[in-house]
């Protein structure tokens, strides 16, 4: 039997219907696992490399006032610094130091979420109680330094902002490159072009040692074999700064810290985070090398630290250059801030019991191989004989000041740590 055209066009129309439909939940389908997949769809805010896409609100006359009365100076020693990362632990205790001498001084930080930034704000509180203003803003923003200069004679630059951590740039190496070096110019780029160019005193580190074996380290011997990306770009950090001060005369001035620790200090140290998990009854992993070779660090307290950035700010000669353009050498120095008294991380971990009354859950572990070293030790003659640097807290000492801040800051270990 022939079908009429009718029947015939209605199936013609039924398959199409249904050839349609399947396309179009195809299309559909691939439209929402594109969404769910483009990272563009979800900016995620958390995300920490992409923390430099914040904006944030600075200008106008209040603003302008602010900025002025904390830099104002109040002593002879007519000294006004600029302190970046300001809200860090160093930073905050060199700021405080520094006002309380007189000095002006004014803090720059970008409250990043790098370790919980409640913390930050306690200590921007505690240096606001005391006169020291903290822009917020990134050392990236070169507008905002700019106009900070134009605000501002700084005649000193303490720079400590910078991303920290040996460990976490293996996560997020974008971070180091953002702050440690892209930062770095940044803030050397506005400084040169600054009239008159201020004094340059920034933080370097102890991992620029790397992997070498003779200790204690000196400011003399080769820094080219660092085992993290922080070391690394803290080690280009340093051979930046010999640009700057070749071709624009700023003088520079490289601090070598040696493991800081103390009251206020970055929740992501161990020293922290072991006195935190031991209080909780949690496991610390302790790292221990190959055949059980001790893992031993130069802790320096951070009152010793504080003495040195000082020091290292009142020696430092001023800046050549002016207007970009440099008219004579200037003064480039790094010097080693360490404690030299390398103590085993078990040892700190036995000081940490007794101190908290707490037998520690120890969980002892192979060194890791993303960035940790063996050993620190610092030869700090250069620095006692240039800057009369002498540590004087050992870490038994040190330890006792900065569990009673963390027992009272926490609360007896009620409110939690980050
Ligand atoms: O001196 C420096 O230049 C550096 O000091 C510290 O780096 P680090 O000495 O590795 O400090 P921690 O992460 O607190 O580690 C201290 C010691 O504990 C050990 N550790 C760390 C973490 C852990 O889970 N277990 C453990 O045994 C490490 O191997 C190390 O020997 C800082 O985190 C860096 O920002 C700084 O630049």
């Amino acid at each position: 039997m022939e079908k009429s055209p009718f029947v015939h066009n209605r199936l013609r129309w039924h398959s199409s219907l249904a050839k349609l439909t399947f396309w179009s939940f195809i299309f559909l389908g691939l439209i929402l696992i594109f969404f769910f997949r483009s990272p563009s769809s979800n900016p995620l805010p958390q995300d920490p490399s992409r923390r430099s896409l914040r904006t944030y609100n600075w200008g106008g006359p209040a603003w302008e006032k602010r900025v002025r009365s904390s830099a104002r100076v109040r002593s002879h020693n007519d000294i006004s610094v600029l302190v970046t990362g300001a809200a860090g632990f160093v930073g905050t205790h060199v700021s405080a130091a520094l006002k309380r001498r007189g000095d002006g001084v004014l803090g720059l930080d970008n409250f990043n979420d790098y370790y919980d930034p409640s913390l930050k704000r306690a200590r921007q509180a505690l240096l606001e109680r005391s006169g020291v203003f903290i822009v917020e803003g990134d050392i990236n923003d070169s507008a905002l330094l700019r106009k900070l200069f134009e605000v501002v004679a700084f005649t000193h630059v303490l720079h400590l902002a910078a991303q920290a951590g040996v460990r976490y740039a293996m996560e997020n190496p974008g971070s180091y490159v953002h702050s440690n070096i892209a930062g770095l110019v940044s803030l050397l780029e506005v400084c040169k072009s600054a009239n008159p160019q201020p004094a340059i005193v920034w933080a370097s580190s102890s991992s620029v040692y790397g992997l070498n074996t003779k200790v204690p380290f000196s400011e003399k011997d080769r820094t080219d074999q660092p085992a993290s990306l922080y070391a690394a770009t803290k080690k280009a950090g340093e051979e930046i700064a010999h640009t700057y001060n070749h071709i624009y005369g700023l003088s520079l001035t490289g601090l070598r810290f040696f493991t800081v620790y103390g009251p206020w200090g970055r929740p992501d140290m161990a020293y922290f985070f072991f006195t935190r998990d031991i209080l909780k009854g949690k496991s610390i992993p302790i790292f221990e090398a190959a055949n059980h070779g001790t893992v031993a660090r130069d802790f320096t307290y951070i009152d010793d630290i504080v003495k040195g950035c000082l020091a290292a700010l009142d020696t430092a000669e001023k800046s050549t250059g002016s207007g970009g353009k440099k008219k004579g050498p200037a003064q480039l120095r790094v010097y080693n801030l360490g404690n030299t008294s390398p103590v085993p991380v078990s040892d700190l971990v036995s000081i940490l019991e007794r101190l908290l009354k707490v037998n520690a859950k120890r969980d002892i572990m192979k060194l890791p191989r993303n960035g940790d070293v063996q050993f620190t030790h610092a030869n700090i003659s250069l620095a006692q004989r240039e800057l009369g640097y002498k540590p004087s807290t050992d870490l038994q000492a040190g330890l006792k000041k900065f569990v009673r801040w963390y027992l009272s800051y926490y609360n007896g270990g009620k409110k939690a740590a980050g």
